[in-house]
């Protein structure tokens, strides 16, 4: 193609918005254009990269068995309504109303719509398993769209949906896509780790998601630093690791803290660690007021207190429900000598504490030498903390570190739940009704590619990896006013579009510098320049991602460019 003829408005400087890499280059690089917040126009170059990204995903897809399909973006209330999302999901569903004023959801995605079809059409197990798939937009009104691409109010994923009469059929496909989705991004050149996850609302059991290292990640990765074990630290289970020291308890003691509020001044002003004052929060889970106790230095994890409870809606208690309740504000709480109504979990860690320190439930006293079992009493002790660095794997094998992830895949063992609420059934082989097994699987596409850009993007721009570059050669002319040059890089284009090449020609009249700055922008791997050397039958190479740069002979340049496909 002509850049000439290309809509690809490149900027000098970016919109202060954009805050991390991605962001900024995919703007600078006339990639993508905002309409409004969270909602982008792809231009040539972005649409052009994001079909490839789709290329990938469809044939891998394809292989693993799973049929390609496209459902309706806007979904009528009813089916909504009849799996409860239409009440519990809030302002994130977006929702509008047809011309007869029917209300209807715009597709954020697509259990309902795909299980509805699925009851219409299947009724017997020997149709069983399939999986259908598409690449479609989804509409989540986040409440703070950011970051690009990485978080936007419309994108594009690819989702998935597949029915089973059995769990042992459910466990195939999801170890097949599973795998389906490794190949995807080993051929994205993306650094991955799949990590044990959270099924968050979508109950069901086992789900993985698909996390691209990165530091503007909004997830939090668990692993080991020996073996691959990996999870979300929202799921990182921590062993029941503790034992009792062998101190003698000593009197409970109730003591004057005034002033003091945070865990570090209680510990400071009593004399002791932070690892010896016991954190207490009051959650209200689903509705009932639920006081956390945890050791000091360690963290509530909130996924896994819904978890215990199996609960739909965990939130932290207010100041004033707080006060109603126990008579002391947050500094003060403690599990000694509580109103009855408020039931207490604890951390494992809490149980091997001796002479602790903990809030009276009066404001400005706290009590001393606290003693798990004598002084309080917990309904149950539970894994409820956030793995923390230098932990031990829960696999045993060695010791866990963070990393930042950007989640670009996530799949699911669903069972039957969907199934179950829109009445969606099979007849088995003994002519027997039962809901379909179902699992679901998704991937972020234009999240996906923004993620490339982050991992191979740099301060001149772009690095496009193989698969999805937008071109596979730059071609550029640094002078339009010379006759034979502009007739030299005229042929040179029309000989390597012979010889198979995607190019995207420079013919534009400007000068080098703007050429260079919006060749390294753009960021096609290979890039050819017809400037001085051209009279004395040479053209210079540059290798975007290494920088290598040579002239190379126009008449050894077929050869040349073999050799750079070789090596790829
Ligand atoms: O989307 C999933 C589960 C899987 C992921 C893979 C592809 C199929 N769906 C989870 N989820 C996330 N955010 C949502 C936001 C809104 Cl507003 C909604 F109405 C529903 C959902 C919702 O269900
Ligand atoms: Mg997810």
């Amino acid at each position: 193609m002509r850049q000439s003829n290309l809509l690809i408005p490149t900027l000098r400087e970016v919109p202060k918005e954009a805050e991390i890499k991605s962001h900024q280059l995919l703007l600078k690089a006339g990639y993508i254009r905002k309409l409004a917040s969270g909602v982008y126009n792809f231009l040539p170059l972005g649409k052009k990269v994001l079909r490839k990204v789709e290329k990938i995903i469809l044939e891998e897809m394809n292989r693993s068995g799973a049929q390609e399909v496209q459902m309706p973006t806007i979904q009528p209330a009813e089916i909504w309504e009849a799996t409860g999302r239409w009440y519990t999901m809030g302002g994130e569903l977006m929702r509008l109303k047809d011309r007869h004023n029917r209300p209807f959801a715009l597709g954020a995605t697509h259990e309902e719509v795909v299980t509805t079809l699925v009851k219409d059409e299947v009724t017997s197990y020997k149709k069983l398993p399939f999986t259908l798939y598409q690449i479609q937009n989804k509409f989540r009104d986040e409440q703070r769209p950011r970051f690009g691409l990485l978080r936007g109010r419309e994108f594009l994923m690819k989702d998935a949906y597949s029915f089973h009469d059995s769990f042992e059929s459910l466990d195939e496909t999801y170890q097949a896509l599973y795998d389906a989705y490794s190949r995807i991004f080993d051929r994205l050149n993306l650094n991955y780790r799949a990590v044990i996850a959270d099924s968050g609302a979508m109950g069901g059991k086992d789900t993985h998601e698909f996390m691209v290292l990165s530091e503007v990640g909004e997830d939090i990765i668990a692993y080991s630093d020996t073996s691959d074990y990996a999870a979300n630290i929202e799921m990182a289970p921590v062993a029941d690791q503790g034992e009792k020291p062998d101190v003698q308890p000593k009197e409970l003691e109730k003591v004057a803290t005034p002033n003091v509020k945070t865990m570090q001044e209680v510990a400071d002003y009593l004399g002791h660690t932070l690892a010896m004052g016991m954190k207490a929060i009051m959650f209200k889970v689903d509705g009932q007021f639920v006081l956390v106790v945890i050791r000091g230095d360690h963290e509530v994890n909130d996924v896994k207190l819904k978890n215990l409870y199996n609960a739909d809606i965990v939130e932290l208690a207010t100041e004033e429900e707080t006060r109603e309740t126990v008579g002391a504000g947050f500094g003060s709480l403690g599990p000694v000598k509580l109103p009855d109504a408020v039931d207490v979990v604890a951390d494992y860690a809490v149980q091997y504490l001796v002479n602790a320190t903990c809030g009276a439930n009066e404001d400005g006293y706290h009590f001393k030498n606290v003693q798990p079992e004598r002084d309080f009493h917990v309904s149950h002790y539970a894994d409820l903390r956030f793995i923390q660095e230098g932990d031990p794997s829960p696999d045993g094998q060695g010791t866990i570190e963070f990393a930042k992830g950007i989640e670009v895949g996530h799949i699911f063992k669903l069972g039957t739940l969907y199934a179950e609420k829109l009445g969606a059934e099979y007849l088995d082989h003994n002519g027997k009704s039962k809901p379909f097994i179902m699992g679901c699987y998704g991937i972020g596409v234009s999240r996906a590619l923004a993620a490339v850009v982050e991992q191979f993007g740099d301060e001149n721009g772009m690095n496009w990896p193989k698969e999805i570059r937008p071109f596979d050669i730059h071609l550029l002319n640094l002078n339009t006013k010379n006759d034979e040059q502009v007739e030299l890089a005229d042929q040179l284009y029309k000989q390597l579009q012979d010889d198979g090449f995607d190019v995207l020609y420079d013919d534009r009249k400007e000068r080098p510098g703007v050429k260079f700055n919006d060749s390294d922008l753009i960021g096609i791997p290979y890039r050819f320049v017809i400037g001085k050397g051209a009279s004395e039958g040479y053209i210079e190479f540059k290798h975007r991602q290494t920088g290598e740069q040579k002239d190379v002979k126009i008449s050894e340049l077929t050869q040349f460019i073999e050799q750079l496909r070789e090596n790829e």
